[in-house]
């Protein structure tokens, strides 16, 4: 199956297949070609090039793209989108001046979820999932990490894991799962947070990878919630196991998770709205890549992560949603490109590479997503006519997308 996209206006994220990530100044730079054709063979990028030089080719399907602006799809590297029911009633509750930590304290928060997601059947649990997955595949999102976190026993990460297996079975896209087990401390656990970390390393760690149900390993590294000893503790116990740290780190408080990722190899290290300048210092010359989460930030009036001083530093970073039913209730990749460039004050240029290369790299998926080359998955987004793509960030809350590919399938 040949098709053929002709006369598009500007194709963005024109790379070698061989660039896997983009650091500082590489940042600033979005390779275009003006007056395009892309051709799709069997799921794949096939070719591409400038209008003047499309020879005769015996296309199946060929699409008139005037006026539009062809792009890869969002690579949205951290979520937990399988989850049961919602918080609206926290969200009310902190419209009345609880903070999210109050609501926590009170026994809401993460083990709220935990308790919806263990009384709801697994079916249903797939079916809101599924749901969720549907709406950011509309609105562009190619590639997706997500979490479990919210069984917090046995039974309900192994359930949550087992939701996200059958959304990967299902869906075209990548979908990348992450055990989160240590995402809260279980009432039961209350003043005995080692032992809780003994369960999931000696008991749920080795099921979930005899099962082979994650790819990586995460936890919520933070005050009042898992200490930089329990991470180290459970990153040594997960590496034994061949799953590579994705983690939450500094999104309150900075007490160290940066550094202990870092020391284990971290894929990435996510939130990071509290910066100290010894934590930009210590990401340099790795391999882990700093994950931001603006949606999070605005939903909790919480700092954004200090991208200036990232980048300005020549570190990498990547954008992504963090949907998730208590601190990010949306998995839209537009509103995060364009809080990026309104509150962070990312160009144009770095958002959309943060959202779209070096978020495939947040999820080892660089070889085969988040740019138009030659050889990868045909994933990408057809706008509606639009003036440049700069107006993608701009123009927050339109939705300018007119179609969504996966493995050159229109799915939106
Ligand atoms: N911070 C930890 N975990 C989630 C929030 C989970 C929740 O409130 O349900 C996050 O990434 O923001
Ligand atoms: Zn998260």
């Amino acid at each position: 199956m040949k098709l053929l996209f002709t006369n598009i206006k500007e194709l963005l994220q024109v790379r070698e297949a061989s660039v896997e990530k983009l650091s500082g100044k590489e940042m600033k730079e979005l390779p275009t070609i003006k007056n395009a054709w892309l051709l799709i063979e069997d799921g794949n990028i096939s070719d591409f090039g400038k209008m003047d030089n499309l020879s005769e080719i015996n296309a199946d399907e060929t699409i008139n793209a005037e006026g539009k602006i062809v792009l890869p799809t969002w690579c949205d590297s951290h979520t937990h989108i399988v989850y049961a029911g919602n918080r609206e009633q926290e969200f009310v509750d902190r419209i009345n001046g609880l903070s999210y930590e109050e609501i926590a304290n009170r026994g809401g928060g993460i083990l709220n979820s935990a308790k919806t997601l263990q009384e709801t059947p697994e079916e249903e649990v797939y079916r809101q999932s599924a749901e969720r997955l549907e709406e950011v595949m509309s609105l562009g999102t190619g590639a997706v990490e997500i979490k479990s976190g919210y069984g917090l026993t046995k039974e309900g990460e192994l359930k949550m894991l087992r939701v996200i297996k059958r959304l990967k079975e299902n869906y075209q896209i990548p979908i990348k799962a992450t055990f989160l087990g240590a995402h809260a401390l279980p009432k039961e656990y209350d003043g005995n947070t080692s032992a809780y970390i003994d369960k999931v390393i000696n008991e749920i760690l080795p099921e979930v990878a005899r099962q082979k149900l994650a790819e990586f390993i995460d936890i919520f590294c933070e005050q009042g919630y898992f200490t930089v000893e329990d991470t180290n503790r459970l990153l040594s116990a997960a590496k034994e196991y061949g799953m590579k740290p994705k983690i939450h780190v500094n999104q309150f408080h900075a007490i160290g998770g940066i550094q202990a990722g870092v020391e284990h190899d971290a894929l990435s290290v996510d939130h990071l709205e509290v910066m100290r300048p010894e934590d930009i210092e210590s990401l340099k010359g790795t391999a882990t890549m700093p994950v931001a989460l603006p949606t999070c930030s605005l939903y909790l009036s919480i700092p954004y992560t200090p991208a200036r001083a990232i980048l300005d530093g020549g570190l990498p970073l990547a954008l992504a949603t963090d949907f998730n039913p208590g601190s990010t209730p949306s998995g839209n990749m537009n509103l995060v490109v364009s809080l990026a460039c309104i509150k962070m004050r990312m160009t144009p240029e770095e958002a959309i590479n943060a959202a779209t290369i070096n978020g495939a790299y947040a999820m080892e998926l660089s070889e085969t997503h988040g740019s138009i080359s030659k050889g990868k998955k045909a994933n990408f987004i057809l706008t509606k006519k639009i003036p440049s793509y700069a107006f993608l960030p701009y123009a927050f809350g339109t939705n300018s997308i007119e179609s969504v590919y996966i493995n050159g399938e229109k799915v939106k």
